[in-house]
């Protein structure tokens, strides 16, 4: 007898660390949740015909571009670094940092021919390697695994090239970052032959996925203003189509219901404001379906 075996998606996720919680965090807003546990590497999902691979972050490229997984939540800086040809589905807006040269924040700067003859400490050999070509730079690139930031203090290096986001770290170590060499974020990334039923799915995840990146995005803005400005604000605010304007219990007052984008808030509650708006309430928004 002929078994009908369903198609089936596999995505390589970050055992633990940074990446891990927002990736996971993003599957379960996508309505997709793992029965992990036991510290089992392989899970089965509810809610989505898609299995997990626990791996450490720096073996996803490989475990894509080699079919083991499908798809794979990695950063940019890893990806970078491993070389492996992938297709960028999407950015996923989170783990955001960059890739930059640091050094002894005694040393006088003077650009990036400072780091010729020097010894830079990094995890990252293969971008900086390319970045040093490019830039015409001979310097000894020391590869260690990780506290990249404490080698110049021992004297294991002259600088570092690491990842840096609020920049502690390296203040910490009394290190002064002198050249961003490339930014990164998460990355949904896919291997470049899935057959046409894995495409699909894959489709339909990031239908999902856009429901909730937009969502998170926007948020609902409710506001009372006097019936003459609501032209005034309307025009102020650029909903998902155009505003609703209900009358309110009070004569000559009306309730204005917008979508917008939170950045562009922050830009336009003062303009809002000086139309009449009042009782101004933001709602986060559960999901959003453009
Ligand atoms: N301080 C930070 N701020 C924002 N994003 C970061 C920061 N540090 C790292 N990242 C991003 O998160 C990714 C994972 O970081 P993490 O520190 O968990 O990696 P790791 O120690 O290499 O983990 P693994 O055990 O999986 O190899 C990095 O490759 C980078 O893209
Ligand atoms: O600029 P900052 O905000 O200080 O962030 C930069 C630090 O964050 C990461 O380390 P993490 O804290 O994840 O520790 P680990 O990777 O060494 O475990 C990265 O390796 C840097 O050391
Ligand atoms: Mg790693």
């Amino acid at each position: 007898m002929e078994t009908n075996i369903e198609t089936t998606l596999r995505i390589a996720l970050q055992k633990k660390g940074r990446l891990h919680d927002d990736s996971m965090g993003l599957m379960k807003e996508s309505g997709i949740k793992f029965n992990i546990g036991n510290g089992r590497l392989v899970a089965q999902s509810t809610g989505f015909p898609i299995e997990a691979l626990f791996l450490r972050d720096d073996d996803i490229p490989q475990s894509v571009f080699d079919g083991v997984a499908d798809l794979g939540v990695v950063g940019e800086n890893e990806y970078a670094e491993k070389g492996y040809e992938l297709d960028i589905v999407k950015r996923l807006g989170f783990s955001k940092c960059r890739l930059s040269l640091a050094i002894p924040k005694s040393e006088h700067y003077t650009g990036v021919g400072w780091f010729n003859g020097k010894k830079i400490a990094t995890s990252y050999p293969e971008i900086l390697k390319k970045f040093f070509a490019e830039k015409k730079i001979q310097a000894d690139i020391h590869e260690i695994a990780g506290s990249v930031e404490i080698a110049p203090g021992i004297g294991l290096a002259d600088a570092i090239f690491d990842i840096v986001s609020s920049g502690s770290t390296l203040v910490a170590n009394s290190l002064k970052e002198v050249a961003v060499v490339m930014k990164s974020e998460a990355l949904l990334v896919a291997n470049k032959n899935l057959d046409e039923e894995k495409r699909a799915l894959l489709e339909q995840m990031l239908f999902r996925f856009d429901a909730v990146q937009a969502a998170n995005s926007n948020k609902y803005v409710l506001l009372n203003a006097p019936n003459e400005k609501v032209k005034n604000i309307v025009d102020i605010l650029p909903g998902m189509k155009s505003p609703t304007v209900l009358p309110l219990a009070e004569a000559g007052w009306s309730s204005i219901h917008s979508v917008i984008n939170e950045d562009k808030f922050w830009e336009v509650i003062d303009q809002l404001k000086e139309n009449g708006a009042q009782g101004i309430l933001i709602i986060p928004i559960e999901k959003m379906i453009l």
